[in-house]
């Protein structure tokens, strides 16, 4: 294949990532054929879904996958034939971290990057160049090169090239299509950079080549972990001065926003919060943590890890403001939390605070109403289930009820939770929940999204992260 001509791709890993990434490939590359394929026939099956009813809820998406499936756009289970088809693959799969064995609760779990490689060893019959999508490990790329030289036909030669994503969920598609930057880390020899160049043009297509960045291969996967690591602190520093608000009278906000206005830090993602969730930050945060342990660097390791303490710390601050608030005891009141997704516009609950708060209010023996827009209920249940070893799911079924609107959640309810930030949220018909609230009613702001004045108006006793006694 000569660089800059690709003319088939195929993505291993319809998730969150490759589905939109490569959808968007598609539309914005009418002259490339991109072939989606995973294992998960189910998830394959949404995907080519008559009515578009598709596996992941991702503002945008539908419209894409609209306009180029059937055309050059595909999903499928035959992975084989997928790699065996695209010169070019990119390997999107799940990187989670470990449960067991070394590292286990830290180091990424690198099993689905590796069969995903050992397949396209084992059945590519010409040269490719293969693409880590997935975030990983600095250095995988490396496995990855000698399992496919070691394993490949003598007439294929494999070019690996590192281009992690860094689209957010709830954005995935303005994301994709306006990106902030594009990287793309490849050896720093004539074929990894004809490689590099190949990708490059790929993309170039939609975005202005100023943004592509190209840099060596272990640079690429290592800014992925640093990018995030960066973000997540940012939250985690916003979410340590919200506990010295509270105990100070000062409002977080304000602070956040004063700070914020320096140009050498910037607005964003300084918003306070129950904590952060998502399939990522904590992933490769830990995963960082694991690098530089196993780097023989144990202050680099701390400095990393208090990222995630400090996430966990502002979760359990939370819940035990509840507890406090409603004088020391929720055994048997009722809590409305509205939100079960990590964050607003997504379904995903990967790691959602609202899960760890539920925990803990069935913990003390309370009573849930949940309403999320997007969640379905059967994944409510699982993630529900996975976080209470302890109860039987018939007992967590007998303490929860999952609403079909934030209305029906804070019927009869002692308080209410703001779990995710969903917009729908802020226009709620307070004086109707109020009046079907039992008294006091309690509200307990974790998004920090309400009008306090306004519900202090109505007669709420209200409690927001990184604002002093508000009530
Ligand atoms: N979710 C995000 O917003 C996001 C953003 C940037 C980067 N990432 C990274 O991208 C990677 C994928 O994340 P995701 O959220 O899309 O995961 P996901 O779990 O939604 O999707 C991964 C898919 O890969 C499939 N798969 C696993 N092994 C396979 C194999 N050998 N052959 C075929 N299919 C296989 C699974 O069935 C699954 O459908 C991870 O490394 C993640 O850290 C995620
Ligand atoms: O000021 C903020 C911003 C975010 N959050 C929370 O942080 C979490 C993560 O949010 P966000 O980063 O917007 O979503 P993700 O989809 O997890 O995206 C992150 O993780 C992806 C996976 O690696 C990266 O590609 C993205 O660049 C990176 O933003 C969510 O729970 C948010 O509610 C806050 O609490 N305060």
């Amino acid at each position: 294949m000569a660089p800059g001509k690709v003319s088939k791709i195929c993505c291993i890993g319809a998730g969150y990532v490759g589905g939109p990434t490569c959808a968007v490939i598609a539309l914005k590359c009418p002259h490339i054929t991109v072939t989606i394929v995973d294992v998960n026939q189910s998830r394959i099956d949404a995907w080519n879904d008559k009515d578009f009813k598709l596996p992941i809820y991702e503002p945008g998406l539908e419209d894409v996958v609209r306009g180029c499936r059937g055309r050059n756009l595909f999903f499928s289970t035959d992975v084989d034939k997928g790699i065996q088809e695209a010169d070019l693959i990119f390997v999107s799969v799940n990187t989670p971290t470990k449960k067991s064995g070394v590292g286990a609760g830290f180091a990424a779990d690198l099993n689905y990057v590796e069969l995903a490689t050992r397949r396209i060893a084992a059945v590519a019959n010409s040269s490719k160049i293969v693409v880590e999508k997935s975030t990983v490990p600095c250095r995988t790329a490396e496995s990855m090169r000698t399992i496919l030289e070691s394993n490949s036909k003598p007439n294929c030669r494999f070019d690996i090239l590192s281009n992690p994503e860094f689209l957010a969920e709830g954005t995935a598609i303005g994301d994709l299509f306006k990106p902030d930057r594009v990287l793309i880390g490849s050896l720093q020899t004539p074929e990894g950079k004809a490689a590099c160049d190949a990708l490059t043009e790929v993309y170039a297509n939609w975005v202005s080549k100023d943004r592509i960045l190209t840099v060596g291969l272990w640079s690429s996967e290592l800014s992925k972990l640093a990018a995030n690591a960066m973000l997540a602190q940012r939250i985690s520093s916003v979410n340590a001065l919200s506990a010295i608000c509270e105990a100070t009278g000062a409002n977080i906000d304000e602070v956040a926003h004063a700070v914020g206005f320096d140009s050498r830090v910037g607005p964003k993602f300084l918003k306070a919060s129950v904590g952060f969730g998502g399939s990522c930050f904590q992933k490769d945060i830990l995963n960082l943590v694991y690098l530089s342990e196993s780097l023989h660097l144990p202050e680099v390791a701390a400095y990393w890890r208090q990222v995630v303490e400090m996430n966990e710390y502002q979760k359990r601050r939370f819940s035990k403001t509840v507890v406090d608030t409603l004088f020391n005891t929720i055994t048997g009141k009722h809590i409305a939390v509205l939100g079960f997704a990590f964050k607003a516009d997504t379904g995903d609950t990967r790691e959602s605070a609202s899960i760890t708060l539920i925990r803990d209010f069935l913990n003390e023996r309370a009573n849930i109403k949940i309403y999320d827009p997007q969640v379905p209920h059967e994944q409510i249940w699982f993630d529900l289930a996975e976080a209470c070893p302890n109860l039987p799911l018939e007992s967590i079924k007998k303490s929860v009820t999952i609403c079909p609107s934030a209305l029906d959640a804070c019927n009869q309810a002692d308080a209410l939770v703001i779990a995710t930030e969903w917009k729908e949220f802020k226009e709620i018909d307070w004086e109707a929940v109020y009046t079907n609230m039992n008294k006091p009613a309690f509200v307990f702001d974790g998004r920090l999204i309400l009008d306090v004045e306004k519900l202090k108006k109505i007669g709420f006793k209200v409690t927001v992260i990184g604002r002093g006694n508000v009530m």
